[in-house]
């Protein structure tokens, strides 16, 4: 894929209503679970994202079909549980930890071997967390020392854990979850701080019998899953780009519709508060089985806080953005309890660190967090490391810089959230491709 940079200037005031495209946790989740029903299940709102739509690949490669009757639908032919075909090829995950943790817990479970490919920074992600856990139920997996590409050997008996996390993840508990589908037994896990619940909530609505409370899910193999139509909500993870943007530009005003506020999703809203930020959610609803809202977001000033540890979870991959609008508070910024941001698709602190600091802003790394002093941003060149959330929240700085940020290597942009620049632009950023 080429290399692509982008120039972020001053913009604003920002005003509109904007679509902002579906969540990629559920619609990872609709897709695997849709493949292995009986029936047909149609997906709205489907993410057209480069990391769903690799993990569409990956299920057509296994025998799956799935339909595209209109952009953001899939229509998909389960298979039933025991209906997937091993591929002689490589399955490719592309940039996407879910995609590539989820499916190693599907395959653990079935009677052909696989291998699990990914991108170069998805090649550097650790993997032991789920190859660990899925050893103890029976599952035999080779890593390249922990990392991928993962080969997933076939027709091993699987039987059931009480897993306790060491770390909260909701991508190492779903991939526990779907191993346990072919598992003997009651498969537990046990979270030392509640994650998104997407895959037991899913789960539930496909007919497999599950009981989860926060920090706590439990399911037994050997029954079936019926084919059902979900609708994706909106990502609150690509909506937080503009909550923040529309926080820090004077005059902004956006409605954001339909948005996923499934709470452990929604940690950057309450941390955005604590910091002044003027975010109401309207007309609250359910919508396949998930609380959605319209969020309606006017410039408020924001000023430093301390953040609640216990937001952490429940906000992990808004730190890129929230690292903006503590950058442009007045005051200081204190984070911890935050040290999964290393493992993400770059080390979040470090680059948002390194980024910030070309930019004027003095900003302190921590193992676990960082310390940030608010003021101007200036302008400068930062690096993405083609991280999609790093090269959006750097696109959401330049708005309120004091000249023009290039932010370097943007091609992943479209993994979470493809349309960005022409939403942004659309509202009132100027986003522009460098020269
Ligand atoms: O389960 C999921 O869909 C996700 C869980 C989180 O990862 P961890 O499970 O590693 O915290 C998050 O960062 C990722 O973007 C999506
Ligand atoms: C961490 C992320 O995704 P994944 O783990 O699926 O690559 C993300 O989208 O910020």
């Amino acid at each position: 894929m080429n290399r692509l940079d982008w120039c972020s200037r001053a913009g604003g005031p920002l005003r509109g209503s904007l679509r902002i495209p579906g969540d990629k946790s559920v619609s990872h989740r609709a897709l695997m679970l849709a493949a292995i029903a009986e029936g047909d299940s149609r997906i709205r709102g489907f993410l057209e994202g480069e990391d769903t739509r690799a993990t569409a690949a990956v299920l057509a490669q296994l025998g799956v079909r799935v339909e595209t009757p209109a952009v953001g639908e899939r229509v998909v032919h389960g298979v039933g549980l025991h209906g997937l075909r091993g591929s002689p090829q490589e399955l490719d995950c592309g940039n996407a930890g879910t995609g590539m943790r989820l499916l190693t817990g599907l395959l653990a479970g079935q009677t052909f071997d696989s291998i699990l490919v990914g991108d170069a920074s998805l090649s550097k992600r650790p993997m032991r967390r789920v190859t660990e856990p899925l050893a103890q139920m029976g599952a035999h997996i080779d890593s390249r020392e922990g990392l991928p590409p993962l080969h997933v050997h076939g027709g091993k008996a699987l039987h059931g854990i009480r897993y306790e996390l060491p770390v909260a993840s909701a991508q190492v508990k779903s991939a526990l979850l779907l191993a346990g589908l072919y598992a003997a037994g009651d498969t537990e896990i046990i979270e030392p701080h509640p994650t998104r619940d997407y895959t037991e909530r899913m789960l539930a609505a496909f007919g497999w019998p599950i009981t989860f409370s926060p920090g706590r899910a439990r399911l037994a193999g050997g029954y079936a899953l019926r084919a059902t139509d979900v609708d994706v909500p909106a990502d609150f993870s690509s909506a937080a780009f503009f909550l923040v943007a529309a926080s820090i530009v004077p005059g902004s005003e956006l409605r954001l519709p339909a948005v996923g506020l499934n709470p452990r999703r929604t940690g950057l809203l309450q941390a955005l508060r604590l910091m002044g930020a003027d975010i109401v959610v309207e007309h609250p609803r359910e919508s396949g089985g998930e609380p959605v809202g319209d969020l309606l977001v006017r410039h408020a000033p924001l000023h430093g806080i301390d953040l609640p540890e216990a937001l952490v979870p429940d906000m992990i991959d808004e730190f890129p953005v929230l690292f903006i609008a503590a950058a442009v508070a007045s005051g200081r910024t204190r984070v911890c309890g935050a040290a999964e941001l290393r493992v993400k698709e770059s080390d979040r602190i470090t680059t948002m660190a390194a980024g910030l600091r070309m930019l004027g802003t003095a900003i302190e790394e921590t193992p676990d967090g960082a310390v940030i002093q608010g003021g101007a941003i200036g302008a400068g060149t930062v690096e993405s490391l083609t991280d999609h959330r790093i090269a959006m929240s750097f696109a959401v700085a330049g708005l309120v810089a004091t000249g023009p940020v290039r932010i370097n290597d943007c091609r992943h942009v479209a993994t979470s959230f493809p349309g960005f620049p022409e939403l942004a632009n659309g509202c009132g950023f100027a986003l522009q491709v460098a020269d």
